[in-house]
């Protein structure tokens, strides 16, 4: 059988005494994209930083396409990182530089193409995120939803094979926050790239995932479909799902 495109085996993860992952088992298909959902501080963003080789795991294996990230020296990290592309949760864009400088960034720093190449390739996918021509904007006029979709954009310019989104829809208002949605969604069919999703925002989970796993207490203890997800009486599950203050998670952890 082959491997699968993403494949999380074993991870744990410690600050100190303070164990973040017991043990994180996920795998991604090819074309997939999972969603990882849990309450605040639980490791979500750790997770995420470990994949993208920013983290070291204390043991475990992470291997994307068949290579292994863990303990990879930094020069094959950063090749076999090159092909993930990450939407942060604030954007990260770059207010000293142009939304076109922005974009066009790491195709500029890796020198992936000459200057009219780079052009071309950012109002490309400035159009794909329906901002074409705002090249010469400053980021710091821009709204949190349109600062969103540069920050997509910029992630999709070099052409990952896989994007990592942090809270896509943190901090943004339930229409924009479907916009997004839908603009994943439509991204994902053009561009056939993999997904691996972190929120707590269970309706943006339900539309853009097509499995959802639940972290909790240094573990994934749950994977579904939206619709298992949804429609499962797993006591933890059901109560984060649901939004209920009573259950046993009472901590928000
Ligand atoms: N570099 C670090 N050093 C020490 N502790 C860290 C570090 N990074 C994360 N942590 C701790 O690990 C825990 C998990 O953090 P993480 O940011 O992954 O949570 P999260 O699930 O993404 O939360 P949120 O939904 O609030 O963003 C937190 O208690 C955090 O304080």
């Amino acid at each position: 059988m082959a491997e699968p495109f993403l494949d999380v085996r074993g991870m744990r993860k410690a600050f100190g005494d303070f164990v973040v992952w017991e043990e994180c088992n996920l795998t991604l298909e090819e074309g997939e994209t999972h969603a990882v959902i849990g309450g605040s501080g639980t490791g979500k963003s750790v997770l995420l930083q470990t994949v993208l080789g920013l983290l070291q795991p204390d043991s475990g294996s992470i291997r994307f396409r068949g290579r292994e990230i863990v303990g990879a020296d930094p020069a094959t990290r950063a090749e076999i990182v090159r092909e993930v592309g990450m939407l942060f949760q604030d954007a990260a864009l770059f207010d000293s530089m142009t939304v076109g400088e922005n974009v066009g960034f790491e195709l500029a720093q890796l020198k992936l193409m000459d200057r009219a190449g780079i052009r071309d390739r950012v109002a490309e996918v400035l159009e794909w995120v329906g901002l074409s021509g705002i090249e010469d904007r400053d980021p710091a006029q821009l709204s949190g939803g349109m600062r969103k979709r540069v920050g997509l954009a910029r992630a999709l310019a070099s052409g990952p094979r896989l994007m990592l989104y942090d809270e896509p829809t943190t901090g943004l208002d339930p229409i924009t926050s479907d916009v997004i949605n839908e603009l994943i969604i439509y991204l994902r069919e053009k561009t056939h790239t993999s997904g691996l999703v972190i929120t707590h925002d269970m309706p943006s989970a339900y539309k853009i995932a097509d499995r959802i796993s639940m972290l909790y207490q240094g573990r994934l203890i749950f994977t579904g479909t939206p619709e298992e997800v949804q429609n499962t009486d797993h006591p933890v599950v059901s109560q984060f799902v649901h939004g209920r203050a009573h259950g046993p998670i009472t901590d928000g952890a």
